[in-house]
C-alpha cells in the first residue's frame, strides 16, 4: 500500500492557453466490470481501452486469485473465464487497495459461494462503510465477519445454496445495486433489485451483453425494477471501453477556467447516467461542444471541444442530479470558485463516505485557498471569483487530500487558474484512477510539479 507510506506533494501554478487534443483512459466503472464479468463468463473475453489504474489492476488480481486467466497482449487484455458458478476459493486475502467499486462488487460476486473469502484495503478503504453490501448478503444467507461498524477487513462465507432476494436499495448507489445483482448470479431463481432513482447502469447493460437473463422495468415515477434469473450461462465478449467521463472532468474544467484555452477530449463515454457535470457546466455558461456523437458498444460516445468560458453562478444543482455526477462534485466546486456569484449543490450526503469525506475535504481546501464557501449537512455553496484574484495558497499551505485522488486532481486544477499556486500534500493516489493525469495535463500546457 504505497500511498500510505511515501506521499508526493504536488503544486499547480497559474497557466494560460491550454490547447491540444487528448484521449483520457478508459472508464473505471466499465473496466472493473469488464474484468469481473470476463473472469466469470465461460470462454474468452477480449478488452481494449481498459483503464490500467491501480483500482482496476487490483480487480484483475482478485479475479486471477479466483481462477480467471488474464493476460495483456499488445493493446488487448485477454481473459479466460471460469464459467458462472465456478469461481475458486482465493488462497489469500483479496487486497483492493483504495477501491470501493472493486471491493464491494467482488463481495457480491464471491460472497455467496460456499467457501471463505477475505477482503482488505488501504487506510482510506478500511474507513468506508461496507454494511450497505453486507446487509443484503446476510439476507441471502452469507456468514459475515467484519471489523467494527461493518468495515474492512471482512470475511465472507456463503451458504450451500444462496437465497435469491428482493432488495430495495435504500440509498442512491450503483455499487449496492451491482453487488446484489452479482450475488444473484449464483443464487437459484430470481433476484430482484429495486432502485428508487437511476444510478449508473453499466452492470445491467453489461450483464445482458454477457448473456444474463435480466429485465429492467421503469415505472412512471422513475423507480426501476431489475430482475435477474440466477445460475444462467455467461459467455465471453469483445469489449472496447470508452474514455472515462469522471477523468475527463479534470482537463475539461481546467480548460474552462484557464484563460485562452481550447482543447478537445476524444472518445468520451456519454451514457446519460454519467453526464450530470456537462449539463451543470452548460447551465453555468460553459462552452462545451459535443462532436461526433455516436453509439459504440451500446453506449453513446462523443468528442468534447472545450473553450475558456466566463462561468455564471446563480445555478442550483438539484439533489436528483447527484447520481449522474457523484464523483464530479469536487471539481465542480473548483469550477464554481471561478464563476460569477454563488453555486449551490444539493443532495451530497453520499460524498461523505467516498475515499474521504469529500464534502469537508473540498470545503477545507477551498477555504485554505481563499474561496468563500459554506458546507451544509448535505450541501455546498461556493461564491466564485472569475479572475482568480487572491485565490491559491501561500507556499507553506497545502491541501490535505486524505488518500483521495479526486481531491488531489481537483485542487491541482484549481491552481492552474488561481493567482497563487495551489499545493496538495500527496499525489501518488492519482494513479488509482488516472495514471496519465500529469502527462496529459502537461501536454495541454498546464504547469504542475510533483515533488520527489
Ligand atoms: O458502481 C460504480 O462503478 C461506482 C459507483 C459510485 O459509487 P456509489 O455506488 O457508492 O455511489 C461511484 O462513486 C464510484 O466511483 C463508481
Ligand atoms: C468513489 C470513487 O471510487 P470507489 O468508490 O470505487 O473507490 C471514485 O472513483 O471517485
Amino acid at each position: 500500500m504505497p500511498h500510505d507510506i511515501h506521499p508526493r506533494p504536488a503544486t499547480a501554478r497559474r497557466s494560460t492557453n491550454l490547447s491540444g487534443t487528448i484521449r483520457v483512459p478508459g472508464d473505471k466503472s466499465i473496466s472493473h466490470r469488464a474484468l469481473m464479468f470476463g473472469g466469470l463468463a465461460a470462454g474468452e473475453t477480449r478488452i481494449t481501452g481498459l483503464l490500467e489504474g491501480e483500482d482496476v489492476l487490483n480487480t484483475s488480481k482478485a479475479m486471477q486469485a479466483m481462477g480467471a486467466k488474464i493476460e495483456k497482449i499488445g493493446a488487448e487484455w485477454i481473459i479466460k473465464g471460469v464459467g458462472n458458478g465456478a469461481l475458486l476459493a482465493p488462497e489469500a486475502p483479496l487486497d483492493f487497495g483504495n477501491a470501493g467499486t472493486g471491493s464491494r462488487l467482488t463481495m457480491g460476486l464471491v460472497g455467496v459461494y460456499d467457501f471463505e473469502s477475505t477482503f482488505i484495503g488501504d487506510t482510506s478503504l478500511s474507513k468506508r462503510p461496507m454494511g450497505r453490501i453486507l446487509n443484503p448478503l446476510r439476507q441471502m444467507g452469507v456468514q459475515v465477519k467484519s471489523s467494527e461498524g461493518d468495515r474492512l477487513p471482512v470475511t465472507l462465507h456463503g451458504p450451500e445454496t444462496a437465497s435469491p432476494i428482493t432488495y430495495f436499495v435504500p440509498m442512491a448507489s450503483a455499487q449496492v445495486k451491482s453487488a446484489v445483482l452479482l450475488a444473484g448470479l449464483n443464487a437459484p431463481g430470481i433476484t430482484t433489485v429495486i432502485e428508487p432513482v437511476i444510478t449508473r447502469d453499466h452492470t445491467e447493460k453489461m450483464l445482458a451483453g454477457f448473456g444474463a437473463d435480466l429485465s429492467v422495468e421503469t415505472n412512471r415515477d422513475g423507480v426501476r425494477t431489475i430482475r435477474l434469473q440466477g445460475q444462467g450461462k455467461l459467455s465471453g465478449q469483445i469489449i472496447d471501453i470508452p474514455g472515462d467521463p469522471s477523468s475527463t472532468a479534470f482537463p475539461l474544467v481546467a480548460a474552462l477556467i484557464v484563460p485562452g484555452s481550447d482543447i478537445t477530449i476524444r472518445n468520451v463515454l456519454m451514457n446519460p447516467t454519467r453526464t450530470g457535470l456537462i449539463l451543470t457546466l452548460q447551465e453555468m455558461g460553459a462552452d462545451i461542444e459535443i462532436l461526433d456523437r455516436c453509439l459504440a458498444g451500446g453506449d453513446d460516445v462523443a468528442d468534447l471541444r472545450v473553450r475558456s468560458s466566463a462561468l455564471k453562478g446563480g445555478v442550483t444543482v438539484p439533489a436528483e442530479r447527484a447520481p449522474s455526477m457523484i464523483d464530479e462534485y469536487p471539481v465542480l466546486a473548483v469550477a464554481a470558485a471561478f464563476a460569477e456569484g454563488a453555486t449551490v449543490m444539493l443532495g451530497l450526503e453520499e460524498l461523505r463516505i467516498k475515499e474521504s469525506d469529500r464534502l469537508s475535504a473540498v470545503t477545507e481546501g477551498l477555504k485554505l485557498n481563499g474561496v468563500d464557501c459554506t458546507e451544509g449537512r448535505d450541501s455546498l455553496t461556493v461564491w466564485g471569483r472569475p479572475d482568480g484574484k487572491g485565490l491559491g495558497g501561500a507556499d507553506d499551505s497545502e491541501v490535505r487530500t486524505h488518500l483521495d485522488h479526486r481531491i488531489a486532481m481537483s485542487f491541482l486544477v484549481m491552481g492552474l487558474a488561481s493567482e497563487h499556486p495551489v499545493r496538495v500534500d500527496d499525489s501518488t493516489m492519482i494513479a488509482t484512477s488516472f495514471p496519465e493525469f500529469f502527462d496529459l495535463m502537461t501536454r495541454l500546457g498546464a504547469t504542475i510539479e510533483v515533488e520527489g
